[in-house]
């Protein structure tokens, strides 16, 4: 389990309490699902948050992801502070009632429960990043260069199974990538994606990016100069909340394989990834619990503003969808 300074932060056992704890105490407005199974077998928890939970609506929906790489423990405590503000502050705040009735968000606190209860076992944090898949020569394909979109074709990525950057041997072979894009690719009703914006929460660096993490140009196929600047646009807009750095990710280095490539080239849907706090190696990947509140309110602001967007993103350089 985690070590004395790091109690605060949620193993696989307590996330799941929590989101039960979440469906107790707001029964109306969130619904428990699994999208499926890790590697080892963990399910891999969704909570709905909407009004009418149990009904698919005609409403934008949204997705955040969480502990796709199982060091990165503060973006689970993300994910559970985006439930926890969007549900308690449902009664009183109006805002926060405006947009859980206008939208429909899924959330999953824990992408890679399999990595993160190894990264813990022994007490002793291990580093670890990647799934608990073995390949030929060694454990873990790293979920973030697993998605189907130019997977493999840039040098963004590793063949190599030892890699903390390894992409499997095939496009979504790691288990939990899979379940999601399944889950992703059943949100597709009469032909038209529902889910519109995503944010996947990753630590460290203190940075806000968009696609294509595959080219370092700022235009490729199926991302045109418009798309471009509504991503910088809103993109810039809610660093200007958190004071976190934007960039398309591939000023950072080229990746391929990740799952904003895949949600943009593939399904259109406005797809960023957060790399929260801190700055830099020190304290890297182990901030201590004591920052759990303060780096995970930093971002409420962008969040209100990402979800307020999330019907139609290009609104904010003055477009109609
Ligand atoms: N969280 S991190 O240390 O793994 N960094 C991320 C950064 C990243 C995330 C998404 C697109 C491009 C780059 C990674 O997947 O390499
Ligand atoms: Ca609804
Ligand atoms: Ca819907
Ligand atoms: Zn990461």
């Amino acid at each position: 389990d985690f070590p004395s300074g790091y109690t605060g932060y949620h193993n696989f056992q307590e996330t799941v309490t929590e989101l039960n704890q979440t469906v107790t105490d707001h029964p109306n407005l969130v619904r428990l699902s699994s999208v499926g199974k890790s590697y080892q077998g963990r399910d891999l928890w969704m909570l709905k948050l909407s009004d009418n939970p149990a009904v698919d609506e005609n409403e934008p929906e949204v997705l955040f992801t969480c502990n796709m790489h199982a060091r990165e423990h503060l973006t689970v405590e993300m994910c559970l502070r985006i439930i926890k503000q969007y549900t308690d502050g449902y009664a009183t705040n109006p805002t926060i009632k405006n947009l859980v009735d206008s939208r429909e968000i899924w959330i999953i606190p824990m992408v890679n429960p399999d990595g993160v209860e190894y990264d813990i076992a022994t007490g002793s944090f291990r580093s670890w990043r990647k799934n608990r898949q073995p390949n030929s020569t060694a454990v873990g394909t790293d979920p973030n260069r697993n998605w189907g979109y130019q997977w493999g074709c840039c040098g963004g990525s590793s063949s190599s199974g030892s890699s903390e950057t390894y992409r499997g041997p095939s496009a979504f072979s790691a288990p939990e990538v899979a379940r999601i894009r399944d889950f992703v690719n059943t949100r597709v009703v009469g032909g038209v994606q529902q889910i519109k914006t995503h944010i996947d929460w990753h630590t460290y660096s203190e940075l806000i990016l968009w696609p294509y993490g595959y080219t370092y140009n700022d235009t490729a196929p199926g991302l045109d100069a418009t798309q471009a600047s509504a991503f910088s646009t809103l993109g810039r807009r809610m660093a200007s909340l958190n004071g976190y750095t934007p960039q398309q990710s591939s000023d950072l280095y080229i990746t391929d394989g990740t799952i904003n490539d895949w949600l943009w080239g593939v399904h259109k849907i406005w797809s960023y990834t957060f790399e929260m706090y801190p700055r830099s190696s020190s304290p890297g990947f182990y901030p201590r619990d004591t920052v759990i509140a303060t780096e995970t309110q930093r971002n409420d602001s962008a969040v209100e503003l990402f979800l307020s967007y999330s019907d139609c993103v290009p609104r904010i350089i003055g477009r109609t969808c």
